[in-house]
């Protein structure tokens, strides 16, 4: 459901993999919604890979998002659980912990962030989520592993599936799809990112994913050097907005 409110729209960002573009795909939109009139929100729930400064721990991802979001909004706002290492982020939770202190992410926390946000009517949000779509968060309920998708089942969010473009992308991509639909969820689009400038064949992969991921296509976005950005490669059309 990309329709939240009346007034808001959310789609959460994931991707066959980390680092194949969700936060380049991610900027993209949010431009290319600001450029359309769209108030947005940029939203990081989660990040690992931070830097120490005087004002608190500091992501790139998540500063991207809030550099680009139309809304006026802190730091803390956009990404509101933030580790210092660039690693998973429950081993990094883990790692931060005392013996006896609860070392799971909790899901309260990037609920109650969302609906923070939620709450200042942006037209749309965009989440980025944090490695692929079965992010761990740590711990276990009922025997069950918890991952960040339970975030997006629970508010039966819109998901846009980021795949990056590079050999071995066609498995991650059906997996990663099947996945979403077996938890309930809406595919609201696709984006085929060119992480690899060199992949031979890119036009038949992109024909085959379309047909195995059977989700609207939002665009390819080439490899791009110097300052271009992903938002003029976008189809916004192909999105229920
Ligand atoms: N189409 C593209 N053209 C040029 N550079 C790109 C493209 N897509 C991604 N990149 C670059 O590749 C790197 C990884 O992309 P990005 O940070 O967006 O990945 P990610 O999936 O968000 O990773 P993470 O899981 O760490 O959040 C970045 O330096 C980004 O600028
Ligand atoms: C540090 C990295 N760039 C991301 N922020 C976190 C990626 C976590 C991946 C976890 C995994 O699925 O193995
Ligand atoms: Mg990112």
């Amino acid at each position: 459901m990309g329709h939240l409110t009346d007034n808001t729209r959310a789609f959460f960002v994931t991707g066959t993999d980390t680092e194949i573009g969700k936060t380049f795909v991610c900027k993209g939109l949010l431009q290319a919604l600001n450029d359309k009139g769209y108030s947005t929100a940029g939203y990081k729930p989660i990040a690992a890979g931070c830097d120490n400064t005087p004002g608190g721990l500091r992501n790139e991802d998540a500063l991207t998002l809030q550099a680009n979001s139309s809304l006026k909004l802190s730091y803390d706002e956009v990404n509101p659980i933030a580790f210092e290492a660039p690693i998973a982020p429950h081993l990094a939770l883990k790692q931060t912990v005392k013996e006896g202190e609860v070392h799971y992410i909790p899901i309260d926390k990037i609920r109650e962030g969302f609906i923070h946000l939620l709450q200042k009517e942006p037209n749309v949000i965009v989440i980025e989520g944090a490695g692929g779509w079965r992010l761990p968060l740590g711990g276990s309920y009922q025997g069950r592993p918890r991952y960040l998708s339970e975030f997006v089942s629970e508010l039966n969010l819109s998901v846009i599936l980021v795949v990056g473009m590079r050999l071995g992308c066609l498995n991650h991509a059906v997996l990663t799809a099947e996945a979403i639909r077996n938890d309930g969820l809406k595919i609201a689009g696709w984006v085929a990112n060119q992480v690899d400038a060199d992949m031979p064949l890119v036009d038949e992969n992109i024909d085959s994913l379309q047909s195995l991921i059977n989700a609207p296509f939002l665009g390819r976005v080439p490899a791009l050097k110097g300052k271009e950005q992903a938002g003029q490669y976008l189809n916004l059309a192909g999105l229920d907005l």
